[in-house]
């Protein structure tokens, strides 16, 4: 496959806590990039990662994520020295009433919510990369991607209830649909158990181990890539139709998809790629 190689860090995703550029043609790495604190999510990530792939999600010159982080583990989750966002010494001060604290954190938890809401929002395929440690908000940050794969040194731990919370960024709606086994999902939720490499691809957490970080991010970016190669209106279209699926009934998915392609069909895309296969050649597809 061709490697147009555009590795430079993009001028218009400039970050305190990621770091993006663009290793592949409409390929773009987003990586967790505060290695010294293990990637811990303070309030800079929650808006941050907000913001980029809000911003991923109308780039036309992005096709497809790949997710990673750099330094020791892939992030530590919850950052627990920020009181930015979620200020737990004054929730449990007695000075203020109860109801009047609980609806002060109510769009707080539904912002946080929305940092990773964007990741499935963007019609791009997200493809997150995970090496080391992926612990708590992690894990409702990789459940919100559509591929997971990991590297053999990876283990995973769903921790909130250890901080005495029920986890509320997406884990608790979206992993036990992903391994599509209820009973092992609230297991791992009700005790914190870590679960490594080997025992995330036997339950289809992750669908590939590669042996190292280095494997594992090539692995990734060659992925992205291929995806990148096909027509960014039908994979688009393909995101959008399998996260609404996932979601209704199967009635409602197919009707959904009716009118999705009753426009989609009229794409020059269609034609493009069924005259490149029949002459065996690389379609090249037009900016979305
Ligand atoms: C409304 C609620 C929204 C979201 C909720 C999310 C819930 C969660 O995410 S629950 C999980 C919370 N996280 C944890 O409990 C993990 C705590 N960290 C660890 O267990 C370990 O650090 C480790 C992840 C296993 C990594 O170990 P190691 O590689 O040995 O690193 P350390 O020496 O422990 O740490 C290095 C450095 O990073 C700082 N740090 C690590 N984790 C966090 C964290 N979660 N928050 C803030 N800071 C963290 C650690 O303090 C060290 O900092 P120094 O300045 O070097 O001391």
């Amino acid at each position: 496959m061709m490697r147009r190689n555009c590795s430079s860090e993009t001028s218009e995703y400039n970050f305190k806590t990621l770091q993006v550029s663009r290793p592949r043609e409409f390929v773009v790495q987003v990586q967790l990039n505060r290695p010294e604190k293990r990637n811990a999510m303070n309030t800079d990530f929650w808006r941050e990662i907000r913001e980029c792939f809000s911003r991923l999600a109308v780039d036309s010159d992005c096709r497809a994520v790949v997710l990673s982080a750099a330094g020791k583990i892939y992030t530590a989750g919850l950052d627990l020295t920020d009181n930015t966002d979620v200020n737990f010494q004054e929730l449990m001060s007695p000075d203020k009433d109860a109801s009047r604290k609980a609806f002060t954190m109510r769009p707080v938890i539904e912002r946080l919510q929305e940092s990773f809401n964007v990741i499935e929002k963007c019609p791009k395929p997200v493809v997150a990369a995970v090496h080391s440690a992926c612990v708590g908000g992690g894990i409702d940050m990789v459940s919100a991607c559509d591929i997971r794969y990991c590297s053999s040194d990876a283990w995973f731990t769903i921790k909130e209830v250890d901080i005495g919370l029920a986890a509320d960024l997406g884990t608790l709606q979206r992993f036990p649909k992903i391994i599509g086994n209820d009973s092992l999902a609230r297991e791992l939720a009700f005790t914190a158990r870590k679960f490594f490499a080997d025992e995330a691809k036997q339950i289809g957490f992750v669908s590939r181990i590669f042996p190292d970080r280095e494997q594992l991010i090539e692995g990734a970016l060659e992925l992205a890539s291929i995806i990148a190669s096909k027509s960014p209106v039908a994979v688009q279209g393909t995101k959008v139709s399998m996260v609404y699926s996932r979601d209704h009934t199967v009635a409602e998915g197919l009707e959904h998809v009716v009118t999705w392609n009753q426009g989609m069909l009229q794409s020059e895309d269609v034609m493009k790629a069924v005259m490149a296969n029949m002459q065996k050649q690389k379609p090249v597809f037009s900016k979305l």
